[in-house]
């Protein structure tokens, strides 16, 4: 183990000030002295013990349950210590300060975020997507993401890749054979089936890519922003989504200014919908900033809705007022936004547009249909039994890998095979994979991974 993790660490590990218990966790090498100091005894490993937690004085600050888990059958695969006490946040902090002070002989100190997930990952009680699911799982917005992360935790995501992993080292094992055997290659290979064996792999990891694609996007949504005129019912429209009266609406044309964003969960997945000020040309200063922001918030949108007045649609200037916006939308957004043409207000009587979704944000007509729309175009097709939690990470790895293979199947199949050039190949996707349960990740990318999680984590 590194030396950074060499001391024992204490946090409280609840949320304080909300729950009717909160824990002080420490984590550490040798806790005995601690333990006899603040809870006045002996722990039986794993058995939770009721007993006051004692100052310094001998005093109770608290009665609670202990629980003592020996290294290594813990969480962090360290000592561990549990102390159970009432959730309040000044009992906690006089415990955590307790713990501190009696465990100042073998310098024990507050945990930084996620340290305690980290020791469990540095003691290979977890890999590094599962302590990442123990974040997503805390963080998750919607049942179906929390559901996911818990399978994630378990291992379903890591044992894929693992599956991958065992299928890439036979591979690898065979061409390394084969490499020591130069005058026989590529009958060698050929009699193994190197071919069929690199095909079959290829179609895991698409298969695998696909699912990990769902779980990113189930822990990270979709941004939806809504565009168009001033008064084509932008924040009627998100209010309805939302079921909420979040956004200001009145008949004044110009009405909202700063974005109004709110999460709403589709078939749970999280999709941040944003309401922007209409988009027109103004002298007002206000306005002027509003529909900068507009724009802005448009450049950073997975798919911009484009509502349309279906009451004012008729008009020359309205016309000519939405083609300037959707020129815009075509120069200002990446070809891979799709702008989706929204046509509102259709419970009043009017002509029908062109082509795109009609919907009235009034009586709710035809949201479903935007809604079943949204998920289409964020790539979502899974129901979400099923789907194990995953991040934009672990795609990227994937994506490595997919090309890593690719380069492979063409060495294999050059008249002039470079074993040399395969073997590498191979080499250099099993790390891609690797980097995914954290076999061999750098320190900088652990940094970033568990300074984003909660203290006492
Ligand atoms: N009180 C409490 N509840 C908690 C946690 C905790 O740390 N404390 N957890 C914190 O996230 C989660 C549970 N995670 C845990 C994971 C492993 C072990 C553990 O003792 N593992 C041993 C023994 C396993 C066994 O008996 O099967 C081991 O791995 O050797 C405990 C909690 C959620 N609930
Ligand atoms: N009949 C009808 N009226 C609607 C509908 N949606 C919005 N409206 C009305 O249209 C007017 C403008 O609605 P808003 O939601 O404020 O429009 P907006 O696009 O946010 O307008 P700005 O914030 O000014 O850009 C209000 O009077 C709404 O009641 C609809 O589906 N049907
Ligand atoms: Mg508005």
């Amino acid at each position: 183990m590194l030396a950074r993790h060499a001391d024992p660490i204490a946090a409280i590990a609840t949320a304080p000030g909300r729950g009717g218990v909160g824990i002080v966790r420490i984590s550490g090498k040798n806790l005995a002295p601690l333990i006899e100091a603040v809870c006045a005894r002996s722990l039986k490993p794993r058995e939770a013990t009721y007993l006051p937690f004692r100052d310094a004085q001998a005093q109770p600050i608290d009665q609670g349950l202990a629980i003592h888990f020996p290294a290594p059958h813990s969480y962090t695969g360290e000592d561990v210590l549990e102390l159970q006490a009432h959730g309040g946040p000044v009992v906690l902090q006089l415990l955590l300060a307790r713990c501190l002070e009696a465990g100042a002989a073998i310098c024990v100190r507050v945990a930084q975020p996620g340290e305690f997930t980290e020791r469990a990952f540095l003691n290979d009680k977890i890999d590094l997507a599962q302590a990442e699911a123990v974040a997503d799982l805390i963080d998750a917005s919607t049942e179906a993401a929390a559901r996911s992360a818990s399978r994630s935790l378990s291992g379903a995501f890591s044992s894929e890749i693992h599956a991958l992993r065992d299928a890439l080292i036979h591979l690898r094992m065979l061409v390394e054979a084969t490499l020591d055997f130069p005058e026989e290659e590529i009958d060698f290979l050929q009699k193994a089936d190197a071919h069929g064996q690199l095909s079959k792999l290829k179609h895991t990891l698409a298969g695998v890519m696909r699912r990990t694609e769902q779980g990113a996007l189930l822990r990270d949504g979709i941004k939806v922003v809504i565009a168009g005129q001033p008064n084509a019912g932008k924040s009627s429209l998100l209010n309805a989504l939302a079921g909420a009266e979040l956004a200001i609406v009145t008949p004044i044309a110009g009405t909202t200014r700063d974005k109004v964003a709110q999460t709403i969960q589709i078939e749970g997945v999280p999709v941040h919908v944003i309401d922007t000020a209409g988009l027109r040309h103004s002298e007002d200063e206000v306005e002027k900033i509003g529909i900068a922001r507009a724009w802005t918030e448009i450049e950073a949108a997975d798919a911009v809705l484009f509502l349309h007045d279906l009451t004012r649609a008729g008009g020359a200037d309205y016309q000519a007022a939405d083609a300037a916006i959707a020129a815009l939308l075509t120069e200002k957004l990446p070809p891979r936004v799709p702008v989706i043409d929204v046509w509102n207000k259709a419970d009043v009587e009017a002509t029908a547009p062109a082509a795109g979704l009609r919907l009235s944000a009034k009586t709710g007509a035809g949201l479903d249909t935007l809604r079943r729309k949204l998920l289409e175009v964020a790539g979502w097709q899974s129901a979400p039994e099923g789907v194990y939690i995953a991040r934009e990470r672990h795609v990227q790895a994937l994506r490595r890998v997919d090309a890593h293979l690719s380069q492979a199947e063409t060495q294999l199949a050059a008249q002039a095979q470079m074993l040399d050039l395969l073997a590498e190949e191979l080499r250099l996707a099993q790390n891609a994979l690797n980097q995914i349960t954290g076999e061999f990740s750098s320190d900088d990318l652990l940094g970033v991974i568990f300074s984003s999680f909660c203290i006492g984590k």
